[in-house]
């Protein structure tokens, strides 16, 4: 029986892992973290992580041949195929700080990879990594590893949180890289072989090693590239009269560019976009190619222009401040169908909010005045507040009953939609002042100063 051991039980771990194994019934895989409270999550009833269809997944393979595990290095020994899917945030410190990846969670996988074998391996990079990585984990095996053969290959994850497992089952491609030696295709052969077991072969792709890194950093450069330009495009529709709804359905119909991925917000969030092209800027700087790395370091700059933007309008809307208002936020996930608050643009909005709380306002402790409370009903969130801001995409705040929100509210009562999911005529007729990003400007936010 091939044995898969996954180092790191996390948003890609978890449901990768429990897919596999769901699919290929006569692999044993064993998902296995230092975090002993993550791994005694993945073994209860409450996981870790919410997925849509996950907890299905993993009920139907947990015990059978599918194993949580915080025991490390008994699994790694023992498999014949390890995944490396440890975090790689951006480094905060020391050499590249604010751009690199920070590598030292997989550089202790590695080492320990190689103290803990026995038998030959194939490592694989499930993680996103900077190009040329395999290098470095290949030299640190192979000078480690007593006379054990490693082969690395890379095989980047594209799943998306919120549609994880539909992603999974149906990938667009699964793209594996490998050396371009014999034992390297044998390697590649190797994971081909789990992954045929249900998606079709010609969705699997094969490259070498530095393409496979690259098209990863690639493929989230293209898609928050995208969102960076419908989203410069919101801020032209609103100087212009135009509305982005229409002018980016009526780009996305020409085959070439299609339709998705085209929806202006207030910033793309999620823990990989900006570090992982934080991390191409890096490379690009690293190996001479300043232009490059300032062509992609602007999709960074317009969305975190696109979350001042809106900022702004709402501040300027409630008449310059928001200081002693109450200001109520619909969703604080990066996106809807995942609990994943990782450098969401909630978190950007309400800090640049405290930013506009003049000093003398500010509570002297943090327990003197409770500057956020957090509630979990959208009714009782916006009762008495001034304004309220949609910054999560959740489909239940599309069908609000927001007469009665507005007449629970402040008025002149504000609604700031950062996802373009409200109906604007509609809320209008209700008597609310809206402000939805790209559409056609309210006479009231047309006569503010506003800057954007
Ligand atoms: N979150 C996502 O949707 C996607 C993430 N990725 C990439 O996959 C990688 C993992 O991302 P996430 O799963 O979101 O991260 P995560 O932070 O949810 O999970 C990583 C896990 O690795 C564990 N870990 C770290 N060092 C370890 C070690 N030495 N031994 C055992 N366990 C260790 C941590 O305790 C943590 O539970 C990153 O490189 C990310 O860029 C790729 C595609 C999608
Ligand atoms: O490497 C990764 O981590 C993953 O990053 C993204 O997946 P994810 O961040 O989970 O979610 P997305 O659906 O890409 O959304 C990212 C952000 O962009 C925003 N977004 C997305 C689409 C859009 O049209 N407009 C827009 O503002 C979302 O609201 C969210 O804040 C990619 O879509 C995955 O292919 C990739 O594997």
């Amino acid at each position: 029986m091939v044995k898969i051991c996954c180092i790191g039980a996390g948003y890609v771990g978890g449901p990768t892992m429990a897919v596999i194994a769901l699919k290929c019934p006569s692999i044993e895989v064993a998902v296995v973290d230092i975090s002993v409270s993550r791994i005694a999550a993945w073994n209860s009833d409450q996981l870790p992580i919410y997925e849509p269809g996950l907890d299905d997944v993993v009920k139907q393979c947990r015990g059978r041949n599918l194993f949580f595990s915080t025991d490390v290095e008994k699994h790694v020994c023992e498999a014949d195929i390890v995944f490396v899917s440890v975090n790689t945030p951006t480094k905060t410190r020391g050499l590249g700080a604010g751009k690199a990846a920070d590598l030292t969670y997989w550089e202790s996988a590695a080492r320990m990879i190689a103290d803990v074998s026995k038998s030959d391996k194939i490592v694989v990079e499930k993680s996103t990594v900077p190009v040329k990585t395999a290098e470095a984990i290949e030299k640190i095996l192979t000078h480690n590893g007593k006379g054990i053969k490693f082969q690395i290959l890379s095989n980047p994850e594209f799943l998306a949180e919120g549609t994880a497992i539909e992603d999974l089952f149906k990938p667009d491609r699964v793209l594996i890289g490998g050396r371009e030696t014999p034992e390297g295709q044998k390697a590649i052969q190797a994971l081909k072989d789990v992954y045929a077991h249900w998606v079709p072969e010609d969705r699997i792709l094969t490259t070498n090693l530095w393409s496979a890194e690259l098209s990863k950093l690639a493929a989230n450069a293209f898609l928050a590239q995208r969102i960076s330009s419908v989203n410069a495009m919101s801020a032209l529709c609103e100087a212009t009269g135009a509305n982005v709804k229409q002018v980016s359905f009526a780009v996305g119909t020409d085959s070439r560019i299609g339709p998705k991925f085209l929806n202006a917000s207030v910033g793309f969030g999620g823990s990989c976009f900006q570090k992982d092209i934080l991390n191409l800027v890096y490379i690009c700087e690293c190996n001479g190619l300043p232009e490059v790395a300032e062509y992609w370091k602007q999709v960074i700059k317009i969305n975190d222009y696109q979350k001042g933007r809106f900022v702004n309008r709402v501040v300027a809307s409630m008449f310059n401040t928001v200081a002693n208002k109450k200001i109520a936020i619909l969703g604080f996930a990066f996106k809807k169908d995942t609990g994943d608050t990782r450098e969401t643009p909630a978190i950007d909005v309400m800090n640049k909010f405290d930013w506009d709380h003049p000093i003398h306002l500010q509570p002297m402790s943090p327990s003197t005045v409770k500057q956020v409370s957090v509630v979990w009903d959208a009714y009782a969130a916006t009762k008495d507040a001034h304004g309220l801001c949609i910054l999560t995409e959740w489909d239940e705040f599309r069908n609000l009953d927001y007469q009665k929100i507005f007449d629970n509210m402040q008025k002149p009562a504000f609604v700031f939609d950062g996802r373009n999911i409200v109906d604007v005529d509609k809320l209008r007729e209700i008597g609310f002042i809206v402000y939805s990003i790209g559409k056609p400007l309210d006479p009231w936010l047309k006569d503010m100063p506003a800057v954007a």
